[in-house]
């Protein structure tokens, strides 16, 4: 058996203000950091050790994670950051508020903009300064890989590399793993991983800051799935 442990960012400061996030690079909350600690707590509590930590390019998954390594005594274990883990990109919708948005455009447009699979959000306008081929961190990227916009569909194209590639060679070679990341490239993933449908994948939420364990088989199969968090109300 294989274990899988997926993290999305503790609350970040545009979640709190009810804004879409996406690429924009924003901090976590006050509560954003007290979820994180309390993540790597309850792993600790529990006994998670791992072997190699990934996460994206956005500084409120990074730092979920660094927190949560601190908790666990595990600082020193090996991260790689990838920007196929970053979360889906909003397109021209960063920035904007939910609620304003949904009176303006409708709840069930916001709706189908946010949750489903192959409705992209408005892209980002030719030339605008918050396209990611402007961002330094991007710089070794081909431009055709970088969004103006995302759906989901986009956002596991995007991701899927990142497991097969990354994920998957050290599954198989024992190593026990730790995947910090956002609501949307988490709900790609888990997609994947769980062949939920597209129509299945709208309901889908992803709490922030709350240690989701898979547990794989040989195959990589998921042979169950839980929230840490359920387990120790369970006791
Ligand atoms: O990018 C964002 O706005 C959030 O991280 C996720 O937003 P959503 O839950 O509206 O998709």
């Amino acid at each position: 058996m294989h274990q899988l442990v997926l993290v999305r960012h503790g609350e970040s400061a545009w979640n709190k203000e009810n804004l879409f996030t996406g690429w924009t690079d924003v901090e976590l909350s006050e509560r954003g950091e007290e979820e994180s600690r309390d993540a790597g707590r309850l792993m600790k509590e529990h006994g998670f050790v791992f072997d190699v930590a990934f996460t994206s390019l956005l500084k409120r998954a990074v730092k979920t994670l660094w927190i949560m390594l601190e908790q666990m005594d595990q600082m020193w274990i090996p991260e790689h950051k990838e920007w196929r883990l970053n979360e889906r990109h909003y397109g021209a919708l960063q920035g904007l508020n939910k609620a304003q948005t949904a009176e303006k455009y409708g709840d069930e447009q916001v709706k189908l903009w946010r949750r489903s699979y192959e409705v992209r959000p408005p892209a980002l306008p030719e030339g605008d300064p918050r396209h990611p081929s402007f961002d330094p961190r991007y710089r070794s990227l081909h431009k055709e890989l970088l969004p103006d916009t995302e759906c989901l569909k986009d956002t596991v194209e995007r991701v899927l590399p990142f497991w097969e590639q990354q994920a998957v060679p050290a599954l198989r070679q024992g190593e026990r793993i730790l995947i910090v990341a956002h609501g949307n490239s988490l709900r790609g993933l888990i997609k994947y991983l769980d062949q939920v449908s597209d129509d299945g994948i709208v309901g889908l939420e992803i709490p922030t800051g709350s240690p989701l364990v898979y547990q794989l088989d040989h195959d990589l199969k998921p042979i169950r799935h839980y929230y840490l968090k359920d387990l120790a109300q369970d006791g």
